[in-house]
């Protein structure tokens, strides 16, 4: 019979788990080994790579079956409960480490054989999903980047070289200029890439929170510790950890995040014994962390051990000539996403793009070419309105706030354009304003607004 993989039992009772390591055979399986108890299983999981566990829920020792349920789901690695347990709040606790299978005690031997097939059958379906979304976001990224001399066929290079050399990257670079999306390629393209990638964003994080984001907690660390939680670290473990937004981590968090990079192993908030953690680290921060560095808002320490291979990504404005790719690339996405048979963006059009600032980079130019597909009347888009920029109406891109004056320069360039250029009467500008023409044009003149739009 062909060999279905290797399978874990983790049971502490000796005959049942004698039983099921006969069953498990007949059925096709490799047993790589019995565990009585949840340290024993971690051993052998490391030992042997199983491609299945078959997990008792009530163990001796400390931990139960479902801790372990959590830690594989965390792995990704696929099981499946038995258990003699079946009251409300054991299945609900169960159900959240997303098992393959359940399988109350006493079961027959065929009940055991259906509920592994099913689980092969649904591991196989999820597999081949994943495959396929990771195949498109393959080819999502790749096709326009590879035009030579573009500044993003210079960071596909970067990524080819850095991806499987497990060091540390840094990408720095404007919001929007892709910083997530090269961090995914690296991880993609590295020799980690069956393992997750986890994502943590320490802007969107409290400082009271961070660490045990990161490193976890033990049961009753802290009131509110209800439950020991797994830290974003062990999740990492074997991939790769994406510390977005790294140079808003708190002085306390730095120190702390160093000793991990430092020891290679993690303590959980309220714990003592450390778990060894093997992840590569890529951050990404849209600060310039030398000056951060230089003003003593960052250790530089910390810095050297994250900027190994640096990679920076150029604001859109000053690589102008990636954007009629990068247009033409979201104008095709986008029409076949929509079927929207858009087919081209004129030469005008185009020239707007170019001659445009990207406050908002990539991110603000994909969502305006997306909007546009979706309100195109033709096969292509003649213009495109650009009036309602990607930054906070009043703050520049340096964050410094605009003066009243240049708020309604601003305010009124943007009505003579909605306007075409006309002032007064019917669908003029000082209409749109509920201004009388007059006292526009009085603004204007004091403005220095002398532009009238064709
Ligand atoms: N080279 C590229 N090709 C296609 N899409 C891109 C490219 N670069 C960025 N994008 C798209 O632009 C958007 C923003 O990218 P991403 O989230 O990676 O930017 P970021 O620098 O991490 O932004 P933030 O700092 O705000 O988190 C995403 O939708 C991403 O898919």
């Amino acid at each position: 019979m062909a060999n279905k993989g290797k399978i874990l039992v983790v049971e502490d009772e000796f005959i049942v788990a004698d039983d099921l390591q006969q069953m498990l055979k007949k059925a096709g399986y490799e047993v790589c080994g019995i565990a009585s108890s949840v340290q024993k299983a971690r051993k052998l999981i490391q030992q042997h790579q199983p491609d299945w566990v078959l997990i008792d829920i009530i163990l001796k020792g400390d931990y139960s079956g479902i801790d372990l349920g959590n830690e594989l789901m965390q792995q990704h690695i696929p099981f499946l409960y038995i258990s003699a347990n079946t009251n409300q709040r054991t299945l609900e606790a169960a159900k959240l480490t997303r098992p393959h299978g359940f399988l109350v005690k006493p079961f027959r031997e065929k009940d055991l054989f259906i509920m592994l097939d099913i689980a092969r059958y649904k591991l196989q379906t999820e597999t081949n999903r994943d495959e396929d979304r990771k195949f498109r976001k393959t080819v999502d990224v790749s096709p326009h980047l590879n035009d030579t001399g573009s500044h993003t066929a210079e960071i596909l290079e970067k990524i080819r070289i850095v991806a499987p050399a497990d060091t540390s990257v840094l990408i720095t670079g404007e919001s929007g200029t892709g910083k997530e999306l090269v961090a995914k390629a690296i991880h993609r393209l590295s020799l980690r890439s069956e393992l997750p990638m986890v994502v943590v964003n320490c802007a969107a994080l409290p400082v009271a929170l961070i660490e045990t984001e990161l490193f976890g907690h033990e049961k009753g660390a802290f009131t509110g510790a209800g439950q020991r939680r797994v830290g974003k670290f062990e999740q990492a473990h074997q991939g790769t950890i994406f510390l977005d937004e790294v140079g808003e981590l708190s002085p306390d968090a730095q120190v702390k995040l160093l000793r991990v990079l430092q020891e290679k192993e993690v303590v959980r908030i309220g714990g003592d014994v450390p778990v060894k953690i093997d992840v590569r680290v890529i951050a990404a921060t849209n600060r310039q962390l030398e000056k951060e560095v230089a003003e003593g808002r960052f250790r530089l320490d910390l810095y050297y051990r994250l900027n190994v291979f640096p990679i920076e990504l150029v604001p859109l404005r000053d690589r102008k000539r990636d954007i009629p790719l990068l247009a033409d690339y979201f104008l095709k996405k986008y029409s076949e996403k929509n079927r929207a048979g858009v087919e081209k963006i004129t030469e005008n059009a185009m020239r707007q793009l170019i001659s445009y600032d990207w406050p908002g980079n990539i991110r603000e130019l994909e969502h305006l070419i997306e909007r546009h597909v979706l309100l195109a009347t033709g096969k292509d888009i003649p213009a495109f309105d650009l009036s309602s920029s990607a930054t906070a109406p009043g703050v520049e891109q340096t964050g410094r706030l605009k003066t009243m004056d240049e708020m309604e320069r601003d305010h009124i360039l943007s009505a003579l354009q909605a306007s075409k250029g006309k002032v007064s009467g019917a669908g003029g500008a000082a209409e749109l304003l509920g201004l009388p023409a007059q006292t526009l044009y009085s603004k204007m003149k004091r403005l220095g607004i002398k532009q009238v739009f064709k």
